[in-house]
């Protein structure tokens, strides 16, 4: 299981601050749904998490519990190893979808799953096996026709990146606004799927979106951020916690 903290997170394009966390945690083995108004800094979070973004200031830790050979005491006594950006290390628990440039447009799905799962050590074999997972959210439309991903409409394109994301079993999953583009019984698919396969795989999901229903019906825990700033950490799925989400967003 895996967990990501982050410790003094800053980032400012120009004049403005597009992230300002001084600790938070991100904990193992929960879909955690990260909400706010456009330019609240959630991509941003996500790109400086990814090192896709150098930060101005602070770290980011993969912190892996398990029965790792270089053990320390992490939270609640349990060991765990603390994985820095430092590390290519934190690459092999985590994968992400956050848009179109994650696809290469000159393969087909099949070509692109293939990468990916040999890119993680998956043997050629094995991949149909593991899209088994994936055919009834993915459909005939993907997994039938040698076309091209530069061919496809922009809410196929996101069910190609999100199962590629997934194929891999990573620990931790990070996807930004899923549910775009998704026609309403992909998106049910959607919710279906990362549910099973946080089960499945023990796995954490941390998702973004600005559909405050289906983040409140699947997460475990909903992060509110806005200009820059965590704040909101709400864990617990009662109606007085989604009322005051809803409120804030009226
Ligand atoms: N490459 C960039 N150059 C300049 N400013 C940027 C850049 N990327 C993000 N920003 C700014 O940082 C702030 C946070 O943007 P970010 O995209 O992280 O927000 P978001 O919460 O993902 O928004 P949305 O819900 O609209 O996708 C915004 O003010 C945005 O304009």
């Amino acid at each position: 299981m895996v967990e990501i903290s982050v410790s003094q997170l800053i980032k400012k394009f120009g004049d403005k601050t597009a992230v300002f966390i001084p600790e938070f945690c991100f904990p193992a083995g929960e879909i955690i749904g990260l909400v706010g108004n456009n330019g609240a800094g959630k991509t941003t979070l996500f790109r400086l998490i990814l090192n896709l973004v150098k930060a101005d200031s602070g770290k980011v830790f993969f912190n892996v519990m398990d029965n790792s050979s270089v053990p320390r005491h992490g939270k609640d006594g349990e060991t765990a190893q603390h994985i820095s950006h430092l590390d290519e290390a934190w690459k092999q628990y985590v994968a992400a979808y956050l848009e179109e440039g994650f696809l290469i447009d000159f393969l087909t799905p099949r070509e692109y799953f293939t990468f990916i799962a040999k890119a993680n050590g998956i043997e050629k074999q094995d991949v149909e096996g593991l899209l088994e997972d994936y055919r009834p959210f993915l459909g005939d439309e993907i997994l039938g026709r040698q076309k091209y991903i530069r061919e496809f409409s922009a809410g196929n394109k996101q069910k190609i990146g999100i199962a590629a994301a997934l194929l891999p079993s990573p620990q931790f999953v990070i996807l930004d606004e899923p549910f775009n583009f998704l026609d309403p019984s992909s998106q049910n698919h959607l919710k279906t799927l990362l549910l099973e396969y946080k089960k499945r795989c023990h796995a954490s999901i941390l998702l973004s979106s600005h559909n405050l229903h289906h983040t409140t019906d699947i997460s475990d825990r909903i992060v509110l951020m806005e200009d820059g700033f965590v704040i909101k950490n709400i864990s617990e799925r009662t109606d007085g916690a989604i009322k005051e989400l809803e409120d804030y967003f009226l």
